[in-house]
């Protein structure tokens, strides 16, 4: 579907007005759209993978798995994230991420997901956006529910939310806010 802006609006071609031997002929081909990212005057961006997170049994076992069997060159100290119930431990690969991920205190978001995956497993992907307030509204107008009602700090000491993994085909997907310096 492409986008066209008239007067200020943006208005998009329906799918069916570009089937054979049709033509744009009169207003009602025209959709008006309001709530579109595309549209919206707060707009928001997505931008790079910033890590991927594996949920692991035994942490000081899978960072030595990269730092000596897979010989990644930074590999951080585990770091207790007392706000999310985990211990993380960064891989850096220079254009993303490895997050380790291990629970921390008795109520971890990752115990359930550890109890299912005995060996541990991939747990979420995080992606950047440019604003994660506008994000949340935007996403949420469109059905995806958001598992916390404000941003929290993560890792990074940005402000982050994660989105439910029912509604995003199966995956966890936490979003991060990165500001363009
Ligand atoms: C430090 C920070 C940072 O990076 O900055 C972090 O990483 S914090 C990382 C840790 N924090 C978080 O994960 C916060 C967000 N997570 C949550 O709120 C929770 O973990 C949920 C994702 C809602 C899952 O909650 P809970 O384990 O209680 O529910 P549950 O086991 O009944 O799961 C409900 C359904 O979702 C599925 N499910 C659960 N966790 C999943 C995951 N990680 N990936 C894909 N699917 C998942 C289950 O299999 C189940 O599907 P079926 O119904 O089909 O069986």
């Amino acid at each position: 579907m492409g986008f066209i802006f008239h007067r200020g609006y943006c208005i998009s071609q329906q799918v069916s007005s570009f089937t054979k031997g049709s033509h744009l002929s009169s207003p009602t081909s025209f959709t008006r759209m309001f709530s579109s990212n595309n549209c919206n005057q707060e707009s928001w961006k997505l931008g790079h993978l910033n890590h991927v997170a594996i949920a692991v049994p035994d942490l000081k076992k899978a960072s030595e798995f990269y730092k000596n069997i897979l010989g990644a060159k930074e590999v951080s100290e585990a770091v207790p994230q007392s706000e999310h119930g985990v211990y993380t431990v960064f891989v850096n690969l220079g254009n993303t991420k490895i997050e380790l991920l291990h629970p921390y205190g008795d109520k971890s978001p990752i115990q359930n997901f550890l109890d299912k995956n005995k060996n541990g497993g991939i747990h979420h992907i995080c992606i950047e956006v440019d604003d994660v307030k506008i994000a949340i509204k935007d996403i949420t107008s469109k059905g995806i529910r958001v598992l916390d009602p404000e941003p929290k700090i993560g890792a990074h000491g940005n402000p982050v939310v994660f989105l439910h993994p029912k509604d995003c085909n199966g995956v966890l997907v936490e979003l991060e806010e990165v500001k363009k310096s």
